[in-house]
């Protein structure tokens, strides 16, 4: 996975990737050179006495010496460059497929594993293109040439290398081993750290309304303390291993020396020839330890490279329609504000829909048509499915049973951007960005004049606060709108509905933060001024949908009526329930 991931992100720095292992060849290359140059100015120069040998030679090392700096700095850069890159595009990919994943699939992934997997593991893999890149190839390299340069210097006392190489092959794949599922959890361990953080910060109102926080505490704690039980059994075994070897290192050293004085006292080999040995055994074994020093951080990089892949081959259920009919306007799929030329009939057929998992539909065979120039109103009562409905006709959920037609065209026959450019939506809970008040309602409409935000902002009764707001449209508005009240984001949520002129628009229970005096005045400013476009108006209280042109009435995801307000009070006992209901709790107006 690690290795597929790796290779793909590379295909476009192919160049730099083979500057880089040249590089790291040449640095290797010179490494192994050095010791051997230093074993003829001992044997050549210095045993005989000979300083003009021991000068030649020497300029002669310098000259690789700066060679061997001059390749490493160049690979460090260079492998550093291709890494970042490798990681920018990593998160680039992510966001975008995270963006492309409807609701349902962004809850199975959970909001804040999504945020691990496009941060923390994308890091992850980064840092261990970093190592790759510095390490991978001069370590091998020093390790093969300096077997063979081993070799040639001499052959009986390269038994030593024979024996220490497997030792240590063998030590790095035993704590490897244990490494790889450490590393999973410990990934796993930090979302869950991470959610509950996020969960905590988030809820921290309801925590300190509730006086939650010794729960809550204990709660972080013990996530906490899963992730550092985790991290340091890691730590361990990693810091365990460099004494192992270190002494095995040492041992072999020791056991060089030994048998190389021996053979220089029986006259079999020289003092330089000895020398050069030592330095080569030195060089094998630093290649193994940066070989595995990049095999170690392998595995995490390997399970966050599984976590990233699993985000990116996910198929989004909501996509575009593979072929377009013909027929159908694929006009301006990328312009980006034309809605569709039609007036915005909306049209449910058979539609139906069930959760993954869930049992039961949440809405069962709904038909009914929302006419261009009317409000149609969707009342009923607690999770009986009216956001569900509203949130099928974007795709932001896809229908599992039956069609949407707008216009006459299956939704999902439609290019999706102009779809959803077809329609205006106030979602149910208000979201602002962070910016200033026009950047969020230019979101609707990115040419729209100061003149025309003014427009709507005074059709969505925002009048009262905005102009105590000396910075006006220049307010900045807090991440989430968190510096606003929650009528006067859902105001401005409807100020940024209005701004796109589309045929549909769809308010999802938009009106419940506002009191009853400024609830009339917006409807009747909508009235107007979406005189000609389909509204379809998810809504609480009766009294707010009594002049809609059609009411929908849901209980438990079927439609069990429609009609006119007058029209159901006579025909409906599920709504007279609803409306009787409602007109106690409100008592005698
Ligand atoms: N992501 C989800 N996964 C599974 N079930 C869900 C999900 N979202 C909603 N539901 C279920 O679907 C049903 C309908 O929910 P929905 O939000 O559409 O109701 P609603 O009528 O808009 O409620 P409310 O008036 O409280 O906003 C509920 O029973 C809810 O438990």
């Amino acid at each position: 996975m690690l290795i597929g991931l790796m290779r793909r992100l590379l295909s476009d720095q192919k160049g730099s990737v083979a500057a880089v292992v040249l590089l790291q060849l040449i640095q290797a290359a010179a490494n192994l050179l050095l010791p051997t140059v230093n074993a003829a100015i001992i044997d050549d120069g210095i045993v005989p006495g000979d300083t003009g040998v021991i000068s030649r030679l020497g300029i002669v090392m310098a000259g690789i010496a700066v060679v061997q700096a001059a390749a490493a700095i160049a690979a460090g850069y260079l492998g550093a460059v291709v890494a970042m890159r490798i990681g920018h595009r990593l998160r680039a990919e992510i966001f975008a497929r995270i963006q492309s994943l409807s609701s349902l699939e962004v809850a199975r992934f959970g909001t804040q594993s999504l945020t691990t997997r496009a941060t923390n593991d994308t890091q992850q893999v980064q840092s261990f293109a970093i190592l790759v890149f510095t390490m991978l190839v001069a370590g091998p390299a020093m390790g093969v040439g300096g077997i063979i340069l081993a070799l040639q210097q001499d052959v009986a006392l390269s038994a030593v290398v024979i024996v220490i190489v497997p030792l240590l092959v063998l030590i790095m794949a035993l704590i490897v081993r244990r490494l790889i599922p450490l590393y999973r959890d410990g990934q796993e361990l930090l979302d869950n750290a991470g959610g509950i953080l996020r969960e905590q910060i988030i809820g921290a109102s309801a925590i300190r309304a509730f006086v939650r926080q010794d729960h809550e505490t204990r709660r972080f704690a013990r996530a906490n303390s899963s992730l550092t039980a985790n991290n340091l059994q890691s730590a361990l075994l990693v810091a365990g291993m460099l004494p192992l070897i270190m002494l095995v290192v040492n041992l072999s050293s020791v056991a060089v020396v030994w048998f190389g004085g021996h053979r220089i006292q029986a006259g079999e080999m020289n003092l330089g020839a000895l020398t050069a040995f030592i330095a080569y055994i030195l060089q094998i074994l630093l290649a193994i330890m940066m070989s595995m020093y990049v095999l170690m951080t392998a595995p995490r990089a390997a399970v966050c490279a599984e976590r990233i892949s699993a985000v990116l081959d996910t198929k989004p259920s909501v996509a575009d329609p593979a072929d377009p009919p013909p027929s159908r306007p694929a006009v301006a799929a990328k312009d980006p504000v034309t809605p569709l030329a039609g007036p915005g009939a909306l049209e449910f057929r058979g539609v139906g829909f069930s959760y993954p998992g869930a049992e039961v539909p949440v809405l069962a065979d709904l038909n009914f048509v929302a006419a261009p120039g009317t409000t149609t109103a969707i009342v009923g009562s607690t999770g009986s499915g009216k956001s569900t409905l509203l949130n099928l006709v974007p795709r932001f959920l896809e229908t599992t049973e039956g069609s949407i037609l707008l216009d006459g065209a299956d939704v999902r026959e439609l290019p999706l951007d102009l779809l959803r450019r077809s329609m205006s939506i106030v979602p149910q809970h208000s979201h602002l960005f962070s910016g200033t008040i026009a950047d969020n309602l230019r979101m609707a409409s990115p040419g729209a004049s100061d003149h025309e935000l003014w427009e709507v902002l005074e059709a969505a009764q925002t009048m009262r606060f905005m102009r105590d707001l000396p910075l006006g449209l220049a307010t900045p508005v807090g991440q989430g709108g968190t510096n606003l009240s929650g009528g006067q984001r859902q105001r401005l949520c409807i100020a940024r509905a209005l701004l796109r002129k589309a045929p549909l628009y769809l308010f999802d229970d938009s009106f419940s933060a506002l009191d009853y005096d400024t609830d009339t005045r917006l409807r009747q400013a909508l009235d107007v001024r979406l005189a000609a476009a389909t509204r379809i108006i998810v809504a609480e209280r009766i009294a707010a949908v009594e002049d809609a042109h059609l009411i929908l009435v849901l209980d438990g995801g079927r439609l069990v009526a429609q009609g006119t307000h007058g029209e159901l009070l006579e025909s409906s006992s599920t709504y007279r329930e609803i409306a009787d209901s409602q007109l106690a709790l409100d008592g005698p107006q």
